[in-house]
């Protein structure tokens, strides 16, 4: 099959000093991909190299196939994108700023007339008939997906769509964004984990212009992340440390407060069948013993945090 996005050792330097450093890539057709980075790592620089906006400095990327920058623009057809700071005409309303941009792709008549009406029931604005220049933040990005998908692309390209949103903004964007699922290929740069976690199939994740993970979310979390249990006794928490730090499953154990230990583990059963009995036999009572989930977050910190 195809791929939607195919980066091959992908550079760009400015001054000499990479932006962006042998990004090789594959993003397969119909997936919501995460493009995750800390400030600076190198995202917008890659969203530039896959719309042709920038050139790279060394390596290539093609889109379905057709190489970015060839001469007969095959690939820049197959693209929507929403800049990081989307511009509007204010004093415009949300259809006639889908119909000028559908203009700019000489759609008219009936099959911008649908395309408008469609985009607009998925935006979630038909029926508002106040000016763009009155809309909140999130209603314009919103409204920016929409434009960006007027000529029907077969890839979706967002630079971080939602940063300056509210938590509500955030939400609708992220669920109109999942509404595309199969449908569209979307890419979307953030830096925000929990929007990753939310929609995203698959994630790369980039630091300093390198990528330093790419896989499907549950397998970085099972490649990357580790359990954790957390116990709380009633008494003798300081010998109990010590007790659990020595079994072959713990690699390591913290205490966030006075009573309670954190386990770090590499065997969640056997720490859940031995610990009772552990407690037990230190003469404490056991008030809690909780396994924790691994987000992304530790992921995250683990990969990016480390390497600082
Ligand atoms: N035109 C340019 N000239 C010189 N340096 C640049 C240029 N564009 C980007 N850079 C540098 O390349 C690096 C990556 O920038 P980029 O904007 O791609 O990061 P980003 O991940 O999108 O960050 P942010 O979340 O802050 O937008 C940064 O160090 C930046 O200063």
């Amino acid at each position: 099959m195809t791929a939607a996005i195919r980066a091959t050792g992908l550079t760009k330097s400015y001054g000499g000093k990479p932006a962006l450093d042998s990004l090789t890539l594959d993003i397969e057709e119909g997936s919501i991909f995460g493009f995750l980075g800390p400030n600076g790592a190198g995202k917008t620089t890659t969203l530039r190299l896959i719309t042709g906006l920038a050139r790279p400095t060394r390596g290539a990327i093609q889109v379905f196939g057709n190489d970015v920058g060839a001469a007969d623009n095959a690939a820049r057809s197959e693209i929507g994108f929403l800049p990081d700071v989307p511009a509007f005409y204010g004093w415009m309303t949300a259809p006639e700023f889908l119909r000028f941009a559908g203009g700019l792709f000489g759609m008219s008549g009936a099959r911008l007339e649908d395309r408008t009406s469609m985009l607009l029931d998925l935006a979630g604005l038909s029926g508002v008939t106040t000016r763009i220049g009155g809309y909140s933040r999130g209603m314009k990005q919103r409204l920016g997906i929409a434009q960006a998908l007027i000529n029907a692309p077969r890839l979706l390209l967002l630079d971080e769509p939602t940063s300056a949103l509210d938590p509500m903004g955030r939400k609708d964007v992220l669920d109109m964004i999942a509404s595309l699922r199969g449908r569209t290929t979307v890419f979307f740069s953030t830096h925000i984990l929990s929007d990753v976690e939310r929609v995203c199939d698959t994630v790369a994740i980039l630091d300093r212009g390198r990528m330093v993970a790419h896989a499907p979310i549950d397998e970085l979390k099972a490649r990357y992340g580790k359990e954790k249990i957390l116990v709380e006794v009633t008494e003798n928490a300081d010998a109990l440390a010590e007790d659990f730090g020595e079994r072959p499953w713990a690699t390591a154990v913290t205490r966030p407060t006075q009573g309670s230990i954190e386990i770090t583990v590499t065997d969640l059963g056997a720490a859940q069948h031995d610990i009772p009995a552990m407690v037990a036999a230190r003469g404490s009572g056991l008030a809690r013993l909780e396994a924790g989930e691994v987000g992304l977050e530790e992921v995250f910190v683990e990969l990016v945090g480390s390497a600082k």
